[in-house]
């Protein structure tokens, strides 16, 4: 409860990438910070080259941190990808720009910036973490958590706030599933994804172009690369499960691999790829919609824990930091009231949280079926040509979703306004030529195929008000 200078206490269960963050949010508040993470420290942990893990993060992530004083230390900390390097079957690599003047996302390691984000809130005076405390139970009613440690000792607290950044399996959450009506959504893709690494070059250079979001895009499965400061590339391997299941023998996998992905070959190795393979496990990815993000004034859940999606827009995470703006935000508006400024949370973000699993969700879906498809790059070629016609009108989905703040739901709204544009105006081209063929046809029936076109529609014109006076007399 507030402590004896009437400060609030804060609860932040989890000490992931929002968890962390979150902290310096409600640090900066005044708040008394507690942050309980079950692993154990990750900054006394050994670094295992190799194994980095990488994210991009982007215009929402960037301006959560900014909001906190982190988004230089982060950006400094990261590499720019200006485009994408469609990597296709052939081996031929052709980029595809981001944007005008230099867009970019930024490629950052994730335990880097987990490590970073932890310093930054330990910093703060009024923040204290605790590691391996796993949270065990909690009361909604008294603000009472028991957590269990590693020595299987419980540590008890009574709090102000609980805050669930406890990842898409969330203990907060399952408890907020047995105390509130609560309407709770999951669903597993039948993919799994694998880390792979592509190391830097004998003479210690990145081993592809540098500045890119590297994509082998295969339809029902594909492979992306993102650059590392230590000038290896982290790539996920994203495939259906039975075919990985279906890869039994060595022979099997290179095979796979000289057909599917033949120039990431040399740029794995052989041996890498054999090891890794066949001493990982693909892993699953689901997607978590729920509501509400709250209960009463004394708990609201946020990052995974609130919605967990499918990683095919790279937004997790920047989804997760940009609640804590808009938690921020209510705070403001609400004096840090929690009984209305929770309420309030859960009613302004869940539309958006939720479209945005819906949006990554189809991505994984669109991604799968058309990515190399005629109808699917023509449309990328639409879009762009009419983003560059009318820069304020006509913005592309994945930059609206990726280089905007635009609410997410709205971002949605817009793209279906621009396919009813493209459809209406597919059915007016198809109209206009369908007249077209008409005016052809009589031209040819009557005589004058080889006038002018500016004759022709007046010899018709003609025609057409004859017709109208003779319907009206
Ligand atoms: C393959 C892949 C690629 C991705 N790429 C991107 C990307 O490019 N860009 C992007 O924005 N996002 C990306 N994401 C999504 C991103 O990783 C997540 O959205 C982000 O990690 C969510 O952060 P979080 O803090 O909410 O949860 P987590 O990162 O899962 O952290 C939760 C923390 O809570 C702790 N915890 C769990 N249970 C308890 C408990 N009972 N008690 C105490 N502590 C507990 C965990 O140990 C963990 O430290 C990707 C995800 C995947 C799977
Ligand atoms: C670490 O693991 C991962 C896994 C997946 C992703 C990321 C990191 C980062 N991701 C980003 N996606 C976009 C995007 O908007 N779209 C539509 C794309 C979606 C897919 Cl699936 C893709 F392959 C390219 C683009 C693209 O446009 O480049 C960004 Cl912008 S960044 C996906």
């Amino acid at each position: 409860m507030a402590d004896q200078s009437g400060r609030k206490h804060v609860a932040i269960c989890g000490g992931g990438l929002v968890g962390a963050l979150n902290a310096c949010f409600m640090a900066k508040r005044g708040y008394f910070v507690e942050v309980f993470e079950m692993r154990p420290d990750i900054r006394s942990q050994e670094i295992v080259r190799g194994r980095s893990i990488n994210l991009a993060l982007s215009i929402r992530g960037r301006e959560a941190l900014s909001r906190v004083g982190m988004e230089d230390v982060i950006i400094q900390k990261g590499i720019p990808m200006y485009a994408r390097m469609i990597h296709d079957i052939s081996g031929t690599r052709r980029p595809i720009p981001y944007g005008r003047d230099k867009q970019n996302i930024m490629s950052v390691d994730r335990r880097l910036l987990n490590e970073v984000l932890l310093d930054a809130a330990e910093e703060y005076p009024n923040v204290k973490t605790y590691f391996n405390h796993k949270v065990q139970s909690c009361d909604f009613e008294t603000g009472e958590i028991v957590f269990l440690k590693d020595d299987k000792e419980t540590v008890t607290r009574k709090v102000d706030l609980i805050v669930g950044n406890d990842g898409a399996f969330s203990a907060i959450r399952r408890q907020m599933m047995k105390t509130v009506r609560f309407d709770y959504q999951q669903t597993y893709i039948p993919h799994g994804y694998m880390e792979l690494n592509i190391p830097p070059t004998q003479n210690d250079e990145f081993a592809m172009e540098i500045n890119y979001l590297h994509i082998w895009p295969r339809n029902e499965f594909m492979m992306i690369a993102l650059p590392n400061l230590d000038k290896s590339f982290t790539t996920t391997l994203f495939m259906p499960f039975e075919l990985y299941d279906s890869l039994k023998t060595e022979e099997q996998l290179m095979q796979f691999f000289h057909d599917k992905f033949p120039d990431s070959i040399p740029l794995l190795g052989e041996d890498h790829l054999k090891k890794t393979f066949f001493n990982s496990k693909a892993l699953p990815m689901v997607s978590i919609k729920c509501h509400p993000y709250h209960v009463g004034s004394k708990a609201v859940i946020m990052g995974d824990a609130a919605h967990a999606m499918v990683p095919f827009y790279g937004q997790g995470m920047n989804c997760g930091f940009e609640d804590c703006i808009v938690l921020a935000d209510m705070l403001d508006q609400y004096n840090d009231d929690f009984s209305k400024a929770l309420p309030a949370y859960t009613e302004h973000r869940n539309p958006d949280a939720k479209a945005m699993c819906d949006l990554a969700m189809y991505n994984y879906i669109e991604m799968r079926a058309s990515v190399n498809s005629p109808l699917f790059l023509l449309r990328k070629k639409l879009d762009n040509l009419l983003y560059t016609l009318f820069p304020r009108t006509w913005v592309p989905l994945y930059t609206t979703v990726s280089f905007t703040r635009t609410r997410y739901h709205q971002c949605i709204a817009n793209r279906e306004w621009q396919d009813k544009v493209l459809r209406d105006a597919g059915y007016s081209a198809a109209g206009m030529a369908f007249i077209g063929v008409i005016l052809m046809l009589w031209a040819r029936l009557s005589g004058t195929q080889d006038s002018s076109p500016a004759e022709l529609i007046s010899y018709l014109w003609g025609r057409v008000s004859e017709a109208i006076n003779s319907w009206k007399s």
